[in-house]
């Protein structure tokens, strides 16, 4: 079957069929960017069956690359074979377990995801800098704000210092003294942040340019969907792996749908990359997915931002105007009132279709107090956002067994086993003996915590036989995909052996859920073959744990949340001053790039619509005097 490009427009097919060297699509939402990428990825793939040269497709999400693997499957076969279609974090990953080792890493190295990991990592960083009895109180809490920062804008440990002077940072040299040390802690413990895959993965590329050139020579063809986002390491390293003699670099980006400037994304890095890479722009102003009536406010509102594109085009509507209007405004005296109407408008119009239906919000506490007052009015909802563990007993309990089988003394998922297992068996084994049992014999703790759990009576004979069978398995690196069977058919009957615990399972049905698709994912992203349990826990550490939402509920997203996402119909919540903008952007002033960036959130917010869009504020929101958006006036609303 051959690609069918009959669908596209003319601006897309000329995307689509480019050959070599660089090209920027510079477009606005709903021009079918992604569309031009994935089409583009097919036809290369469909023109070239007797090469064997892969294509490296690079998002930000594992939502984004799954969706763009499952765009591009569905167009031409085997596409798997012919591309790499992942994240930026991801790909790092894989460089680093590769050839980590160059920076004194294992590639069994694991991933600190969660906040608080990487603030012990910091406290210890603090404490090992002997800065704890010095009359500023250091923590990691406080500081890991800075140092995530050093690493979005990957600084080398020599111009920590100054880098943080120039940015006014009174504490610098104690700081970046800390920033050397929590690198370092991260290289000894075999552990990495996301910030530090990236520096690594870049520190590894700029000192080995044997490394750079056998991904040039594997994938001479790279493709970043969403390049907007980009914060500067990210760049830097894009730079590594383009080759400097093809340039063969295919960028898609919105710089009217930069949201992530916090992030480090930034409106000159787009500059940036057309000056560095000579880059060619083509531009797809039609837009595919709003009312005419919609594009018309975004067009009024974004034209308030000066630091623009130089050129844009204006969006231009491929649908057609309808006889009722699209857009509704609506005025509440106080932020209750406000919730409950959207409850009510939502039962009365689209009571048959909720998950068309989204509500967009500046901040999660808004769409908190949302979701409370549609569980009054009876309208099933959800707050979409990332979950970053398991945390039912069952899985908690078996994510924490493989951490400690890749992970032989780490002493976190002992005390998460221990923990879980109380739950799941009603023993109490304790850390501290478990370890200095381990420092006596093998230094395991697994193998520790497994003859600790043996030696007591009251274990059910079920659970001392997979015990006795299943753990070596784990612990002799034998087969942890038997493992997980047994595992799974154990905590399987564990609810009727022990009927007490039904409260804990209740989770259990949707984290298995999960489980399942992600490892579904990785699978189709590797090949069960290739996988390795420290490949399977650095990928599941890389992903959100977070369930397949529900059929019938209307989901509520942050605006950020909702980049790239599009639905029938839209209610924007909390269009007054202090939220949206936000009251930082306007403590920093109308030309500030904080309002540019809260414009950006309120454009990308609004085009999200393929239907209507309800548009709604109030007087007074948290007991609060709020006045109307200042966005609302922009889009000509009021
Ligand atoms: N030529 C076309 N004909 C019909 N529909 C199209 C065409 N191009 C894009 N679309 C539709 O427009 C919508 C937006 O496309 P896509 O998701 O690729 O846009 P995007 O530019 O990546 O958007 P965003 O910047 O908001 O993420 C999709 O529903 C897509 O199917």
């Amino acid at each position: 079957m051959m690609v069918d490009l009959s669908s596209l427009n003319e601006n897309q097919l000329n995307a689509v069929q480019w050959q070599e060297g660089p090209l920027l699509v510079l477009a606005g939402p709903g021009s079918g960017k992604t569309r031009v990428l994935t089409y583009r990825i097919s036809r290369m793939i469909e023109e070239s069956p007797d090469k064997h040269f892969r294509i490296l497709g690079l998002t930000f999400t594992n939502k984004a690359a799954a969706e763009m693997r499952e765009r591009i499957d569905a167009l031409v076969p085997n596409a798997g074979e012919r591309t790499l279609l992942t994240t930026f974090h991801s790909f790092c990953a894989d460089l680093l377990r590769q050839h980590g080792h160059h920076q004194g890493l294992r590639p069994d190295f694991s991933i600190l995801s969660q906040q608080a990991d990487r603030q012990a990592l910091l406290d210890e960083a603090i404490f090992k800098a002997g800065e704890k009895n010095n009359e500023v109180f250091y923590t990691g809490e406080r500081l890991i704000p800075v140092i995530t920062r050093l690493l979005d804008y990957s600084i080398s440990i020599d111009k920590a210092e100054t880098f943080l002077q120039s940015q006014n940072i009174r504490e610098a040299p104690i700081i970046s003294s800390f920033y050397s040390l929590y690198r370092q802690l991260m290289i000894e413990k075999n552990s990495l942040d996301f910030g530090g895959l990236i520096s690594e993965a870049l520190f590894l590329l700029e000192q080995k340019p044997s490394i750079k050139k056998q991904v040039h020579r594997i994938y001479p063809y790279i493709c970043v969907d969403e390049f907007q986002d980009t914060n500067l390491s990210q760049y830097k390293i894009l730079t590594h792996l383009v080759s400097p003699v093809t340039k063969n670099l295919f960028v898609v980006a919105d710089d009217d749908q930069i949201i992530y400037q916090w992030n480090g994304a930034n409106p000159e890095r787009l500059k940036e990359l057309q000056k560095d890479f000579e880059m060619k722009v083509l531009q797809l102003p039609e837009n595919y997915r709003c009312p005419p009536e919609v594009i018309d406010i975004a067009n009024k509102l974004i034209s308030h931002n000066l630091n623009r594109s130089a050129d844009k085009e204006l969006l231009q509507a491929n649908k057609s105007i309808s006889k009722e209007s699209p857009i509704h405004v609506h005025f509440f005296d106080e932020w209750e009132e406000e919730a409950s109407w959207v409850a009510k408008d939502i039962l009365k119009r689209h009571e048959k279709s909720l998950n068309k239906c989204v509500v967009l919000a500046r901040t999660r506490r808004l769409l908190e107090s949302i979701i409370s007052v549609f569980e009054k009015n009876g309208v099933p909802s959800y707050l979409a956002m990332r979950k970053d563990e398991f945390v039912g007993a069952p899985m908690f309990w078996l994510h924490g067994v493989l951490r400690l089988a890749n992970s032989r003394q780490d002493r976190e998922q002992l005390r998460r086993i221990c923990k879980s297992f109380y739950t799941l068996e009603g023993i109490n084994l304790d850390v501290n003996d478990i370890m200095s049992q381990a420092a006596t014999e093998d230094g395991d703790y697994l193998r520790a915590w497994q003859r600790a759990a043996l030696q007591r009576s009251e274990i059910s004979s079920e659970t001392r036989l997979f015990l006795e069978q299943s753990i070596p398995k784990i612990s002799d690196r034998l087969d942890f995909w038997k493992f997980l069977e047994d595992a799974f058919q154990w905590i399987d009957n564990l609810p009727e052996s022990h009927p007490q615990n039904e409260e804990f399972f209740s989770e259990y049905k949707e984290e298995k859920e999960t489980w399942d698709q992600l490892i579904m994912e990785i699978v189709a992203q590797y090949g069960r073959d290739q996988i390795t349990l420290h490949l399977l826990l650095q990928e599941l550490d890389l992903r959100s744990k977070a369930p397949k939402p529900p059929k019938h509920a209307v989901p509520c997203f942050t605006i950020h949340a909702s980049k790239g996402m599009e639905f029938d119909h839209v209610y924007l919540v909390g269009l007054v001053e202090d939220q949206l903008p936000s009251w930082a952007a306007i403590k920093k002033g109308d030309d500030s790039h904080e309002m540019q960036e809260e414009r950006r959130n309120c454009f990308v917010a609004i085009t999200r619509t393929q239907e209507s869009l309800s548009i709604s504020y109030s007087s007074r929101v948290f007991g609060y005097t709020k006045e109307p958006s200042r966005f609302l006036k922009e889009m000509g609303l009021v």
